[in-house]
Formats: structure tokens, C-alpha cells, sequence
């Protein structure tokens, strides 16, 4: 049957009044006020005042897993909240069915003479792979008949803590040995830092992925070294190295020669189970066409991701574990009811408000309705060397979208807190804070004057504490002495501020939505188009009062 697209009129609030922006700040959430908190030391006055204003502002909290764009643009646009991808992997992993099922069944068939190779974040972090996983997979593959593996490891320090690959190399080699006691010929064959080397997202520098490419592939890095616990630590003692950036290195044997290039016949999984930052990959992989960069070698393997990546290219098209199926997202549902549509970000946080949002799925619903902005990101660099990013280009852009009276959503992800949030470093992230809030204000000023309604939210913590900390919250300090900086997401609550002045009168928060998260803004949203969310939608976060 096919869907009903018709949202139902709500009973109180008008069609496509005014033009609505959804505001995301990427990595901005409450937190107690101390020079950790850079939200707090930062100028921010637009989103003092959207927090001070009396009713308008409540805190959604975020997952009991620390929350992360993907989870949280899913959520935001799927309305509903699903099963994600590392549950899926996690429960066809215990059950066994990850052996069962398709994705497995065709690498396998290259297990008898040929090598499996794993490509993946080396992170307990557990936003785009975990540790664990990749440790079940290792020993599900030896006992299903692999004889030789070949690990490629990313280095995180991104979702965890800097400096603590070396523990997680540890971890694998010792891993790797045992499987070799019993036969079979396992190692690391390649590595680099995640920033530097293959996860680059949304096409904004492919030169990262080449790095990956020519190690794992062609066995080819400006580093060699025996072991990967000895390379970690090797590249470590560069000054200002740092796990996100550890240049490519691939392990050789007693004979200078790499132990693991991707040849003809092997099979290949990239572990990752978030997809942002492997589509890039899975291209280079599985494309017969591709022009991106020179990959000088085309092997002919047996590719498999840990998931589908992108649902609409079908990407790839081997996959260990089904992804979560995310439909009649709120964007779609919007569309086919007539709301034009406009969603913008700069290149590191575009597909957000776009892929994510829609449900891990690329392009338009209908392009007559919609349009989407990227605006390019700098690329090459760590972003608390340019902390205010794009975040004006973006203001801009939405505030010409609201102001030329073609769009009724706008839709915009403000990357400032999250980007340089990660990268530890807090002075440039409390810059990084005021021109997030610089930028909400160029988009609350335009709906001022449209006379529109605004949405601002966010998708999981960051910027508000930069400090590992103890049980009873005091920052933690390392064996130098010094604070230990976090570079990763928070669990913080955060905020969700509905107003502008084309919000009838009576409009409020309800009481009885204690546990509403971002899943709830959705239905809202549809609220503030004038519609009813679908039945099955988390329930929405206002009530018309009269
Ligand atoms: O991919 C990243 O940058 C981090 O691992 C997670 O950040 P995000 O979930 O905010 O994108
Ligand atoms: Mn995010
Ligand atoms: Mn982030």
C-alpha cells in the first residue's frame, strides 16, 4: 500500500504562515558554568536571551550512549526513533545471524586463499565503530574458516580520549597473537590518524582518503614499522601529534616489505558502522568509474561494509548487517504537502541537515520544491586554526532563503561547537561559540522581519565542557599534572527554543512530555507548518492554549 502522504490540518495553528528555520548547533548543550564550559565563557547573547526568555526555551535530553549528529539528525528528522547501527550490529553479532546472512556468505567466499582485510576507527568511542565489535568479527571470521586477516586500523582520539590508540593497538595486537597461536596468519597491516587518513565525510578532501587508499591498497606510506603499538608510539613522539592526525604508516616485514596490500581475489569490510565517514571509501572500493583520485591499483575484491551506507546509491552493495530502514522522514512528509524547502551547511556538517535528516539518504524528494546549500569548508586544516568556520557564510544564506519569501522550511546545522569542540582546543572553541551565536542571530533578525517562526536546537553536547571529570564532576588531571582535555561529545541536555513573531498567541511547551527528546521536534515542527504528525510520530512538544 502506498503511503499517505496528506498530513491532516492541526485544529489551531495555520498552513505555511511564515517561513520556519530549524536551527541546529552542532555540539552545543547546558552545562554548569565554569571556565570548561566555553559556551558560558564565550560572548553569546542571542542564545542567552532565547534561554532567559521566559517559556520559550526547554532542555531535551540526550541519549543514555553519548548522543551524536547521527543519532541525533535521524531523530530530528525521522521524528521516531529507531534501532541504529551499532544496536544491529550488536544483536546480529550475538545472535550469529551476521554469519547467516548475505554480506558474509560472499566474502567468505574468498576465505580459502585468500586474505580478509578490515578496514575501521580503532575507538571504543562508539559513534562510528567499536572495539568490541571488530574483536567478535575477528574471531567469527577465524572460526568461519579466514586464514589470513589484515587489520587497517584509523586511530581515534576523537570520540575518546587523545593518546589512547596506543591501549587499543595494545588491545588488537594481543588479539591478533592469539589468533595466530592457533594458525592463523593475523596482523595489522596499515594505519593513520581517522582526520588524516580515509574518514574524511561529504567530500571534502579526497586527498585524505588517498592517504588510506595507498596504504591499505597499495601498501604504500611514508612510515614503516614492525608492529602498530610500535608505529603509534613512533608517530606519538612527533611534537603536537595527536591520534585524530597520526600521519599513514603500513607494517612491513623483516624484508621492508608491507605485510597487507589489498590484491585481486581478497575480501575487504570496512567495520564502521556509521556511514558518514565511509561512504567516501566504499566509492573508491566498490566503483568500477571513479575519478576522485588515481588509485593507480583497481583490485578486483569481494567488498562488504559492516553496513549499507547510503540507501538511495545502495552503497555498497555487500553489506554484514541490514541498516536501520528510516521512512517517511519528516522532510518528505513536508515536501509532499507543499512546504518548500531549503537546508544549507557548510561541507563538513552538509549532509546533516540533508542525508541524516532525510534518513541516510541521498538528494531530493522533489528538487521543484526543495534546495540544498553547501557551502565549501576549509579543508586541510584543523579547525580551531579558523574557528569561526562558515558559520556567517551560513547565517547568511539562510537569513537571503528567509528573506526572499521562497522557502517555508529553512533548515540550517551551525558546525562551530562540535568541529572545534573536537579538536581540544578551548580558547579558539570559545571563538568558535560566538559565531554560532553571531550566526543564530542573522537568522533570528530575518525571521524578525518576515515575521516568521523559529526552531533552534541542537544535536548532542560538546563545546559546554571541554574537561574529563570525576563522579562528583571536578575535571580530572592527568600524571602531568594538567587537566585532561575532552575532545569528545557530552551527555548534556540540549536546549529547544520555539518563537519568532509569527508564533500565534497561547502557543507553549506542554508538561506531560517529560521525557521528550529530539525525536519529539519533528512533530513539532509539522506543528508550526500547520499540520498533525503522523500516528506513529514521537508526540510533539506544544499545545495551543486559548
Ligand atoms: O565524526 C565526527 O566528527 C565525530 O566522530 C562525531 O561527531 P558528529 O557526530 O558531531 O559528527
Ligand atoms: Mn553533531
Ligand atoms: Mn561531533
Amino acid at each position: 500500500m502506498g503511503t499517505a502522504w496528506k498530513l491532516a490540518d492541526h485544529p489551531k495553528l495555520p498552513e505555511r504562515s511564515s517561513p520556519s528555520p530549524v536551527v541546529v548547533l552542532d555540539g552545543w548543550a547546558e552545562a554548569s558554568p565554569d571556565k570548561y564550559n566555553c559556551i558560558h565563557v564565550a560572548d553569546t547573547p542571542t542564545m542567552d536571551s532565547l534561554r532567559n526568555a521566559h517559556g520559550t526555551a526547554v532542555g531535551l535530553p540526550t541519549d543514555d550512549d553519548m548522543g551524536n549528529s547521527e543519532v541525533g539528525h535521524n531523530a530530528l528528522g525521522a521524528g521516531r526513533i529507531y534501532a541504529q547501527g551499532a544496536k544491529l550490529v550488536d544483536l546480529a553479532l550475538a545472535s550469529g545471524k551476521i554469519y547467516e546472512d548475505e554480506g558474509f556468505n560472499y566474502i567468505k567466499e574468498s576465505f580459502a586463499n585468500n586474505t580478509l582485510h578490515l578496514i575501521g576507527l580503532l575507538s571504543d568511542g562508539g559513534v562510528h565503530s567499536r572495539l568490541d565489535q571488530l574483536q567478535l568479527l575477528l574471531k567469527g571470521a577465524s572460526e568461519r574458516g579466514a586464514k589470513r586477516i589484515r587489520v587497517h586500523v584509523l586511530t581515534d582520539g576523537r570520540d575518546v580520549v587523545d593518546g589512547s590508540s596506543v591501549g587499543f593497538a595494545e588491545t588488537l595486537e594481543k588479539d591478533l597473537a592469539e589468533l595466530c597461536g592457533k594458525g592463523i596468519d593475523a596482523q595489522v597491516a596499515s594505519g593513520g590518524g581517522r582526520m588524516y587518513v580515509t574518514m574524511d565525510r561529504y567530500e571534502n578532501d579526497w586527498e585524505v582518503v588517498k592517504r588510506g587508499w595507498d596504504a591499505q591498497v597499495l601498501g604504500e606510506a611514508p612510515h614503516k614499522f614492525k608492529s602498530v603499538v610500535e608505529g603509534i608510539k613512533k608517530l606519538r613522539e612527533a611534537p603536537n601529534a595527536n591520534d585524530q592526525y597520526l600521519p599513514p604508516f603500513v607494517i612491513v616485514d623483516e624484508n621492508g616489505k608491507p605485510v597487507g596490500p589489498i590484491m585481486d581475489g581478497d575480501a575487504v569490510v570496512t567495520f564502521n558502522f556509521r556511514a558518514d565517514r565511509m561512504t567516501m571509501l566504499a566509492q573508491a572500493l566498490e566503483y568500477e568509474k571513479f575519478d576522485k583520485f588515481d588509485r593507480v591499483r583497481f583490485p578486483k575484491i569481494r567488498y562488504a561494509g559492516m553496513l549499507q551506507y547510503d540507501g538511495e546509491l545502495k552503497l555498497p552493495s555487500h553489506y554484514l548487517v541490514s541498516p536501520p530502514l528510516i521512512e517517511r522522514t519528516s522532510g518528505e512528509y513536508l515536501v509532499n504537502n507543499g512546504i518548500r524547502t531549503f537546508a544549507c551547511s557548510e561541507t563538513v556538517k552538509f549532509g546533516h541537515v540533508t542525508f541524516f535528516w532525510n534518513g541516510n539518504r541521498s538528494g531530493y524528494f522533489n528538487s521543484e520544491l526543495e534546495e540544498y546549500v553547501e557551502i565549501p569548508s576549509d579543508s586541510g586544516i584543523t579547525f580551531n586554526v579558523q574557528p569561526k568556520m562558515k558559520a556567517l557564510e551560513i547565517g547568511e544564506k539562510a537569513r537571503d532563503a528567509i528573506l526572499s519569501r521562497k522557502f517555508d522550511q529553512i533548515r540550517v546545522n551551525i558546525p562551530n561547537g562540535d568541529m572545534v569542540g573536537h579538536t581540544g582546543d578551548i580558547e579558539a572553541t570559545i571563538v568558535a561559540c560566538k559565531a554560532a551565536d553571531e550566526a543564530v542571530k542573522m537568522i533570528l533578525d530575518a525571521i524578525e522581519q518576515v515575521g516568521g517562526i523559529y526552531v533552534v536546537t541542537a544535536d548532542h553536547g560538546n563545546a559546554e565542557d571541554m574537561v574529563k571529570r570525576n563522579k562528583k564532576g571536578e575535571p580530572l588531571v592527568g600524571k602531568d599534572g594538567k587537566v585532561q582535555i575532552q575532545t569528545s561529545h557530552t551527555l548534556q541536555p540540549v536546549p529547544v527554543a520555539v518563537g519568532g513573531p509569527g508564533l500565534r498567541g497561547g502557543v507553549k511547551f506542554r508538561k506531560d512530555v517529560p521525557n521528550g527528546g529530539l525525536a519529539n521536534v519533528a512533530a513539532t515542527v509539522m506543528n508550526l507548518h500547520g499540520f498533525v504528525a503522523p500516528d506513529d510520530y514521537e508526540t510533539t512538544l506544544i499545545e495551543v492554549v486559548d
